[in-house]
């Protein structure tokens, strides 16, 4: 039996992958993304999501046969990638930047299986619209927290989903893993979604 590993801390990436019926054993890679500041947006969510991957593999405690997930979610806005905001100020800013405009969440996944070797890594991209919010709704978001802990300082499925008035392309893919990408994924290297539902 594969095991599916999660090669990252995010609650969010979790809850996704265990609402559509995969419970993967979570191994936190620990790689420092500000390693590749200054890339493209689209890139660097890949290279990011391709150094947490190989950074799983790498250890010596995986289950025998497994295939690891690793991803990666920027928000590009001007060109710019945006992952989470250094502070409340910051978020304050970015809010102020994006609202009533439109930006682009990259989620960069890298899919890797422990005995064949075989990996595969490709970047979702889905168009975010963003309502025209007030200075007050800033700041009162901002004040949740919730902003600080995830890229591009917004949720479309958390408190921020009232200041997204929609979407082009996958949702899963803004939350932080798309769903039909990892589906896909994982049939390049031979191995079908539905067979790791009931496992855990
Ligand atoms: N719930 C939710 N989380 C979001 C959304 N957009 C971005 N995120 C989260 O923001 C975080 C982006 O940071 P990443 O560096 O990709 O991942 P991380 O949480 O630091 O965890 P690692 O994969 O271990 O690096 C992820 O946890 C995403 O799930 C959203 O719309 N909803």
């Amino acid at each position: 039996m594969t095991t599916f590993v999660l090669a990252s801390a995010s609650p969010a990436r979790l809850a996704t992958l265990r609402k559509a019926g995969i419970d993967p054993q979570v191994v936190v890679s620990g790689v420092d993304e500000d390693q590749l500041d200054g890339l493209p947006p689209i890139e660097l969510a890949l290279q990011l999501a391709q150094l947490k991957c190989a950074a799983v593999v790498a250890r010596d405690d995986l289950p025998e046969g497994a295939v690891v997930l690793g991803c990666d979610s920027v928000l590009e806005l001007d060109g710019q990638a945006l992952g989470k905001p250094d502070d409340a100020a910051d978020a304050i800013n970015r809010w102020q930047a994006m609202r009533g405009r439109s930006g682009v969440l990259h989620t960069g996944h890298a899919l890797t299986d422990t005995v064949t070797g075989k990996t595969v890594s490709k970047t979702a991209s889905t168009i975010v619209h963003f309502a025209d919010v007030t200075d007050a709704e800033i700041a009162a978001y901002v004040a949740t927290g919730e902003p600080l802990y995830v890229a591009g300082a917004f949720t479309v499925d958390g408190l921020g989903g009232a200041f997204v008035t929609g979407i082009e392309g996958c949702h899963h893919n803004v939350v932080g893993v798309s769903l039909p990408l990892v589906r896909n994924l994982l049939a390049e290297i031979g191995h079908g979604w539905t067979g790791f539902w009931k496992q855990g």
